[in-house]
């Protein structure tokens, strides 16, 4: 082996940097390998560029297999491929999701994980620019702000939705609500991961504390391809070198898989640990049989509604001529203008079921924003996109081959659980009658998704399954207390941990990447506690 470190952490996103800064700043020598290149990038840096990334090579497009409730569509989920992963590529929504999300986790078998347990880890994450008290924290290394850039149908969208009744929300982080009131429920501008009008990634947040540290090596471009095993205990990774060749780099306290949801079991069924009879079929030696790796897998599935505006007051046509560089002037010189936008300015959350806890989540968006393979019409709009928050349909990943280069099979099974379809129908109709207000209705020329005609729920089910789409929040693949332990070890592993988002049990009620760093907050704690 050439190289040695204490820990190896493969991937460098909003878990992995958040694990390798961690044991750096605890004394240990971290090697932190990313398959993908550096976050030097104008659109990752600039928030708005962040809806240009997608042709940039910073991500991976992955593909679902055709889905059979999804009228055989292959679905688009990216994930994160630069220094700093999903975090350096995401649309920056800063949200926890709902208190009962964690001790759901922790009453499926995962002692630690209920919400006041978890609580501690968001608080020392985060450097809340506007909240103070029990739910926020100050100080962290993440810096949370409000969106300094609020879009007039941002703006449109919350004064309709009152109108509509829906209540004013100015943290939807506050955790337990008061009284009879979800904390979370209703509706507002999302607080976002940015600082000072530029994207704050875990690389930006996190790994800028110890880039100088001679403790830790940061490795570009480099692939890891699979463990390097000795019975139950991991003794290094093997990288793919440049020109087909390979390294392999020892690890002397253990091993960190930071991979992703897709990466993560991949790398561990490359290496032999996964459901024994999958391996086999791929000529894969087992080192230990494993069924749940890669089963569990689920997503927030959302549906676009599009409208046409009156008045040509979108952000359409703002990335392109004169405009396109006024904003990239106005953003380099004085870091503000369109430039530091999330984009997905404000949205809510709504209670469709009335159980008292909200199932949806609406993101606005101030243009006409298509999806990857399907062009939005070339003209002022909206977009509001409703969606659920915790599905019931559930599916997996597996091998294509034992080639490490070859893509993953990913069949989420979309839609498959009838629950999934009523709610995004519920949604749809919570959402029209939102763009019914006086504040959306004035500016609305006229519904071209689904469109004004689609209104029985046969149209409205069609609609769905032609349209639908993730909100790239896939999660549960390697799942806490299947895979890991409670204490996010590898079952039946000596020194092998995860610490990313294919850890979840149950995808939480919003947005996922602060679940994620808090996930790597505390894998970093239990790992020191386990090595010391
Ligand atoms: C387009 C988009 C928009 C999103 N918007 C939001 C949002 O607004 N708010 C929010 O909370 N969440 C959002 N998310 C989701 C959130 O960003 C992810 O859930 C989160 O980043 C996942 O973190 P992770 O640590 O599990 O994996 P990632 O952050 O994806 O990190 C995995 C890293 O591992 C690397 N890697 C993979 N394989 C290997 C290998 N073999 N060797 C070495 N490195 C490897 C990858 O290149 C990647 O950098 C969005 C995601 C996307 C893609």
């Amino acid at each position: 082996m050439s190289e040695s470190f204490d820990f190896i952490v493969v991937g460098s996103g909003s878990g992995g940097a958040v694990v390798a800064t961690r044991l750096v700043e605890a004394g240990h020598s971290v090697a932190l390998m990313e398959a993908g290149p550096s976050d030097r990038h104008l659109f990752i840096q600039a928030p708005a560029g962040s809806f240009m990334l997608a042709k940039t090579g910073h991500s991976t497009p992955h593909e679902t297999v055709p889905q059979a409730h999804a009228l055989g569509r292959r679905m688009y989920i990216p994930t994160g491929h630069t220094l700093g992963g999903g975090s350096s590529v995401n649309g920056m929504v800063y949200m926890r999701g709902q208190p009962e999300d964690y001790d759901h986790w922790r009453d499926l078998g995962n002692p630690g994980w209920g919400y006041d347990d978890v609580l501690p880890w968001f608080r020392r994450a985060e450097d809340n620019q506007r909240l103070a008290g029990l739910a926020h924290g100050q100080g962290g290394p993440l810096t949370v702000s409000d969106p300094t850039h609020r879009h007039a149908l941002s703006r449109a969208f919350v004064l309709a939705a009152q109108q509509a009744g829906h209540a004013y929300n100015d943290d939807f982080n506050k955790g337990r609500g008061q009284g009879n009131t979800h904390g979370q429920q209703g509706v507002g501008f999302f607080q976002t991961t940015t600082k000072a009008g530029r994207r704050a990634s875990t690389a930006a947040a996190y790994l800028s504390r110890v880039r100088g540290s001679e403790r830790l090596a940061v490795r570009l471009n480099a692939p890891v391809t699979g463990l390097v095993l000795e019975g139950r205990r991991v003794r290094g990774v093997r990288v793919a070198g440049k020109g087909g060749g390979s390294e392999v780099l020892a690890a002397r306290a253990g091993v960190v898989l930071s991979a992703g949801t897709f990466a993560t079991p991949k790398l561990l069924m490359l290496s032999g640990i996964g459901p024994a009879e999958h391996l086999a079929g791929h000529g894969i030696p087992l080192a230990w049989d494993m069924p749940a790796v890669g089963q569990n897998l689920h997503d927030h599935l959302e549906v676009q509604l599009e409208a046409r505006l009156k008045e040509p007051i979108s952000l359409f046509g703002h990335d392109k001529g004169w405009r396109r560089y006024r904003h990239g002037l106005e953003w380099l010189l004085f870091r503000s203008g369109v430039l530091t936008s999330t984009i997905v300015e404000s949205g809510g959350f709504f209670d469709l079921d009335g159980d008292g806890r909200p199932d949806m989540q609406i993101h606005v968006i101030p243009a006409l924003s298509g999806d990857v393979d399907r062009v939005p019409a070339r003209v002022h709009g909206i977009s509001i996109d409703p969606g659920f928050l915790r599905p019931k349909s559930r599916g997996e990943v597996r091998l294509a081959s034992a080639d490490p280069f070859a893509r993953p099979v990913i069949d989420p099974h979309f839609l498959e659980a009838p629950e999934d379809m009523e709610t995004l129908l519920a949604g749809i109709a919570c959402t029209r009658q939102i763009m019914a207000q006086p504040a959306l209705a004035d500016l609305i020329a006229e519904e071209l998704l689904p469109g004004a005609a689609v209104t029985s729920r046969a149209d409205l089910e069609a609609f769905v399954r032609g349209y639908a789409k993730t909100a790239y929040h896939p999660v549960g693949t390697c799942a806490m207390g299947q895979v890991t332990d409670h204490r996010l070890k590898v079952r039946g592993a000596e020194n092998l941990w995860i610490a990313d988002a294919s850890v979840m049990p149950h995808i939480v009620s919003g947005n996922t990447n602060a679940p994620t760093i808090m996930i790597g907050e505390r894998a970093a704690d239990f790992i020191k506690a386990d090595v010391a």
